[in-house]
């Protein structure tokens, strides 16, 4: 019963000496790196080499189910949404309402000598 993906390498005295640079082994570390091994295509001389870093097996029987993650509910503090609408639209308006009152105020006290 041959599966990759179950063994575990620590490569840590590898880092330096590794061909392919240490930031792709860091990159590959603490996941399934069988496919970005695979995909270099390392020389038998590489997959012989793995047997120094080897480290043992995982019983993939251990491994917890991935448990499907569900967000607690929002308990719903604002469920009539109008007042806080009327809010934002007030605080555009009021402004603009102020601004034209003050050019009507200013348009219609104009002196006419002026
Ligand atoms: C214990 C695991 C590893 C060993 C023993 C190993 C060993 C080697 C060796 C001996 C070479 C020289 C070329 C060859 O013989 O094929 C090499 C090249 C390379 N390795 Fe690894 N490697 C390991 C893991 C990885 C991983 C996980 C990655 C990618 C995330 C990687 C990426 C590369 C790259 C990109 C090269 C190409 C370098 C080049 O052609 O310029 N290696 N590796």
């Amino acid at each position: 019963n041959y599966n990759v993906l179950e063994q575990v390498y620590d490569v840590t005295k590898f880092l330096e000496d590794h061909p392919g640079g240490d930031e792709v082994l860091l990159s590959a570390t603490g996941k399934d790196a069988t496919d970005d091994f695979e995909d270099v295509g390392h020389s038998s001389t590489a997959r012989a080499m793995m047997d120094e870093f080897y480290v043992g097996d995982i019983d993939t029987a251990t491994i917890p189910a991935n448990v499907k993650y569900t967000p607690p509910k929002q308990p719903h503090y604002n469920q009539d949404k109008t007042p806080e609408f009327i809010i934002k639209l007030l605080q555009f308006l009021v402004p603009l309402i102020i601004l034209a009152v003050a050019v009507g105020v200013r348009f219609y006290t104009k002196s006419p000598s002026a």
